[in-house]
């Protein structure tokens, strides 16, 4: 049996309750949807209609619908491997176009998202099909992201709208109920349709008339989000309620902790806040040993020096700021791209010095760095860093981004110009093709092994004369090298056979 949040979604973008134009804005974006069209950005409170008005919209455009959200951990491949290919294909169904959906784009900083927010921005370049992006929260969107779509607000909606849409429902489940109690769970709600729902439907089903006592009963099962724990936690100092919240919500102590630690980074009394961390820290050592001794009572007490800590040093001031998910999910996530950039960094040096890794991390950082500084271009060239990997030396980004440009650029030129000379050396080869009996394949092998034992630089000059089809160009260049000494020995050697 679906309860009536599911029974009574809507199917179509008429029957979404207020947000009129949102709705509107929606179906417009959709009639002249096109290649290129930047998607949408749905954002505003939860259980406002987000979600049902892009299924609706789906529905009514006869497009078929594929959710990802932020639990399906979400990292780049991922996203890639399901997105990707759909993003740029066309549907498998026959249904004219296919609406991605990318629920929670502002839960993209865990540790299960990494780089979710930049594969987004990949698929959005690349997608041949309508993206629709969706948040609780604006200001937790990857900057970039956001001004990559065009936003859609969905505003909380009024307690009146809400208890006419539960009148109805009572009204279609035969279920009497008094305009009192419509309006207390209606305003109960804060503007969150589904919460009211939830209420009606708990208090209501299976009922024929409806309680407020049943209606406060119900009322106490409504599940809390973290969001209101961490709000409760700076505002109130009932211990009891905490304790109560934090069971309600879905989070473990760890997890929950770190959105305290964001929540007590409002505290504005310094004092206060040194407090709020040393009960976050002394939580923490609980956190720890439920982890090493698996005994996880102990994750209690964690909890409750966590919130009742915490709450003590705030002293109910309350938030003025908007409750953001942990900064060091992006701290994290960023040094976690840093740490990456430097094993490569080090890992190639070493492979071109023949010097181990650690040693030049450890002694020749230093000397490395001014070495770049003095001549970032050749040593770019050199190394074949790309942008991230020279910016590692530089800390300049535009610079670093200028002068991998500006490689790749003349990396280009040259290939171009080489292609040119090949053809037009291509005629002379022909007429010169009768060569000496030696065959063919097992002279040029014979010689770059020969080469390859000979590591001085004027070998290497003659070596690259001979790759590049210079040979005569280079000849003179040679001749204390032991190119021609060499030909002599192979000549010799072949000799034998
Ligand atoms: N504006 C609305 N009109 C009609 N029904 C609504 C509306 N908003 C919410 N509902 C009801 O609440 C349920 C949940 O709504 P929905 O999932 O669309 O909310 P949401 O804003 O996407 O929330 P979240 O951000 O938590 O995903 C729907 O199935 C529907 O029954």
């Amino acid at each position: 049996m679906l309860d009536w949040v599911e029974k009574y979604r809507p199917k179509t973008l008429k029957d979404i309750i207020g947000n009129r134009n949102s709705a509107r804005q929606m179906a417009e974006w959709a009639k002249n949807w096109d290649f290129g069209r930047e998607p949408l950005l749905l954002y505003g409170k939860p259980g406002i209609g987000k979600t049902s008005a892009a299924y609706a919209l789906a529905n009514d455009m006869k497009w078929e619908i594929i959710e990802l959200n932020a639990s399906d951990q979400r990292t780049k491949s991922i996203i890639e491997k399901i997105a990707g290919s759909c993003a740029t294909t066309m549907s498998l169904t026959g249904a004219e176009r296919k609406l991605l959906l990318f629920d929670e784009a502002d839960n993209l900083h865990g540790s299960a998202d990494k780089g979710g927010a930049r594969a987004i921005l990949d698929i959005i370049k690349i997608s041949r099909q309508p993206i629709i992006l969706i948040a609780n929260d604006s200001y937790g969107i990857a900057k970039e992201l956001k001004s990559a779509c065009e936003q859609v607000q969905f505003r909380a909606l009024t307690a009146k709208t809400i208890a006419a849409h539960l009148r109805d429902i009572c009204s279609l489940e035969n279920l009497k109920c008094s305009e009192s109690t419509l309006n207390e769970i209606a305003e109960g709600s804060a503007g969150d349709m589904r919460s009211a729902l939830n209420k009606l439907y708990a208090a209501g089903v299976g009922e024929e008339s409806l309680t407020d006592e049943a209606v406060s009963t119900a009322s106490k099962d409504e599940r809390a989000s973290i969001f209101d724990l961490v709000g409760s936690v700076l505002k109130s100092r009932e211990d009891r309620r905490l304790l109560q919240l934090s069971a309600e919500i879905s989070e473990t102590p760890d997890v929950m902790s770190q959105w305290i630690e964001e929540g007590a980074s409002y505290i504005k009394n310094e004092k206060k806040r040194a407090e709020a961390y040393h009960y976050l820290s002394e939580s923490d050592i609980y956190i720890g040993r439920t982890f090493s001794r698996q005994y996880y009572t102990l994750w209690r007490y964690a909890s409750a020096l966590m919130l009742i800590g915490t709450a003590y040093a705030a002293e109910g001031e309350g938030i003025s700021a908007r409750i953001m998910p942990p900064s060091r999910w992006r701290k994290m996530a960023g040094a976690r791209k840093q740490k990456g950039i430097r094993n490569s960094v080090f890992n190639s040096l070493s492979e071109r010095y023949h010097m181990p890794s650690d040693t030049l991390r450890d002694d020749y950082v230093n000397l490395i760095s001014v070495l770049i500084e003095k001549n970032p271009v050749g040593f770019a060239r050199e190394t074949g860093f790309d942008r991230d990997e020279l910016d590692f030396f530089l800390h300049d980004r535009t610079k670093s981004a200028d002068i991998i440009k500006q490689i790749k650029k003349e990396e280009k030129e040259r290939e171009k110009a080489e292609k040119a000379s090949k053809k037009r050396e291509a005629p002379k080869r022909e007429s010169t093709k009768k060569q000496p009996e030696i065959p063919e394949g097992k002279d040029q092998v014979t010689l770059k092994a020969a080469f390859q034992n000979n590591s001085s630089d004027e070998n290497k000059a003659c070596s690259k004369g001979i790759n590049d089809d210079e040979t005569t160009k280079k000849e003179p260049d040679c001749e204390n090298g032991s190119l021609d000494k060499k030909r002599v020995t192979q000549a010799t050697l072949f000799d034998g056979f």
